[in-house]
This record gives C-alpha cells, structure tokens and sequence, in this order.
C-alpha cells in the first residue's frame, strides 16, 4: 500500500473523466469511505443494497493496516451502518456527518424533533402519489426517494418531492434540504461531511495521517473540499460534473479494485 509514485496534484475539473485516478492508499492514510455509490452500488431502494462479497473483509485488513485510521462518512445513520457492514464495527459518520461513532464506543442516535415527525407523517402521504417513490425514516432525517418511480413519472415525482421538502424545510430551522441521487433529504444542518473528517483527523488514530476521501454524491463535497485543504487525496466515484475532488474512479467496482477487495470469482459451469 506504499504511495505509488509523487502524487499529482490535478486541478479540479468539470470534467470527471479528466481527472486521474488515485495513487494507491498510503500507508499514512487516514481512510474515509462513503457508501452508497461509493462503496456500495445503488439498488433501488434503500434497503435492496448488497454488500459485495469480499468487501467487509478487506475493510477490515485495511483498518488493522492502517492503525484504525479508517472511518464510514454516510448519509445512513450508524445503525444502518453497522448492520450493513455486520459483524464489523468501523468508525462512522452519518446522517451527513450529523452523527459520529468511533469503533469500540456506544453511540447515541440525533434527537429527532417533533416538526420533523409531522413532515415525515406528511411526506407519507405525498409519496402515495408516485407509485415506486417512499419515504426512509432515518431517525433524525428522512430521505424521499423516487429512484423506482417509472420513466414516465419520474420527472415530475422529482420535481414534486423537492417542492414539499423545500416547503416543509422552512418550519425546521435547524434543518437543511440535502439533495442526492434520485432523493432529497431534511436533514441537521449544524454537521457535514466536512466537519465529521476533521473532527476524526482532531482525533487518535486519525490525527497527524493523510486525509483520503472518496465519495460519489453532492453530500460529499464538503468533505472534499475539507481533505483539499489539507492537501489530502480527494476522489470521485462516477461522473457528476463540477466536483472539487481532485481524482477520479469511475464506479463502486473501481473502488473496489482501487482498495484491493478480491475480485469474484467466475461463476463455474456445473458438470453433468
Ligand atoms: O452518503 P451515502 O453513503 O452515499 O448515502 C447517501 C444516501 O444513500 C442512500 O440512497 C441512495 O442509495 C440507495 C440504495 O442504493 C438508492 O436506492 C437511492 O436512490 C440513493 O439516493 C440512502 O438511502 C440515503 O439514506 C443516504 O443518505
């Protein structure tokens, strides 16, 4: 995991696939990992996701590998994040950066206000106009999803989901729209992807090691920007334009091989 080569330090770019790719993780790396889009690939709807085989395994090698120094940053909140990744427990951030659990302590869900119930109960029903769009209740935030509205609706499914959040947005003043892949969210305004980084790099065994970060969605680019500061390695995962990271893969199966996680093995003919 030695650092291939001098890294180049490439402007940012509009366009994703001019970037280049990442050197290899370096030993000194503190290691943050989105996951949907990033480490995992999208499924529609939330809970369809697949972990892929071998994944869980190689976090863990890379966690040892680098003295603890790697964390989950997610939209998820961190009990989502631990049963996915199960048995595993990594250092996480979710909620956008809202929440934040080192391995080996307890943490404690954000508190969820009673506004942000009513806008939950609300967007229930608003959903049912779009059949294949649904609300996931994330405890402190909720996210209204239309990735599995029909092609025919989905624009318009899109368009009304942003309408409401934004309406309901203005009764929450600690809250923020956070908007993403076929989803907008409500969400806690007062943490991001930025600052969860730099409270873990203020911390053992972050602290005084090389920012890596890699993610896919607009949630990511503070955090992008916060590795960027400190003249770490930032990277996109696909092709949205206008990031601020300053490499690029172009999907989950990329970071996957960019992480070393084993490939799959070919599936055998079965003999007669
Ligand atoms: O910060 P992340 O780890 O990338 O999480 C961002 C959001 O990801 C999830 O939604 C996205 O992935 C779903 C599963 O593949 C997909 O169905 C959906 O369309 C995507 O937007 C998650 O459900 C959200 O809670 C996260 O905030």
């Amino acid at each position: 995991m030695r650092q291939s080569s001098e890294a180049p330090t490439p402007r940012p770019s509009a366009a994703p696939a001019a970037l280049p790719a990442p050197p290899t993780v370096p030993d000194d790396a503190a290691l943050f990992l989105d996951v949907d889009g990033c480490l995992l690939p999208f499924a529609p709807s939330p809970d369809a996701v697949q972990v892929p085989p071998g994944l869980v395994e190689r976090l863990h090698v890379l966690h040892t590998h680098l003295d603890g120094a790697l964390a989950l940053v997610s939209g998820r909140n961190v009990a989502t994040l631990d049963a996915l990744f199960a048995p595993a427990v990594f250092n996480a951030a979710g909620l956008h950066g809202v929440e934040r659990r080192r391995t080996g302590q307890t943490g404690t869900p954000a508190e969820v206000p009673p506004g942000l119930v009513r806008v939950r109960d609300a967007a229930r029903v608003i959903v049912d106009a779009y059949p294949g769009a649904l609300v996931e209740d994330k405890g402190a935030a909720i996210a209204l999803h239309w990735r599995m509205v029909d092609d025919a609706g989905k624009r318009a499914a899109g368009i009304a989901l942003h309408a409401f959040a934004a309406g309901a947005v203005t009764g929450l003043p600690e809250y923020q729209l956070q908007p993403g892949d076929h989803v907008i969210e409500l969400r806690p305004r007062h943490a991001d992807k930025g600052s969860a980084i730099l409270a873990f790099l203020a911390e053992a065994p972050f602290a005084g090691r090389r920012p890596v970060f890699a993610g896919d969605d607009l949630t990511d680019e503070p955090g992008f920007e916060a590795v960027n500061i400190l003249g770490g390695i930032s990277i996109l995962v696909g092709d949205r334009p206008g990031s601020a990271a300053r490499f690029h893969l172009s999907s989950p199966d990329a970071v996957h091989r960019w992480l070393g996680v084993p490939a799959p093995l070919p599936l055998q003919e079965t003999p007669r």
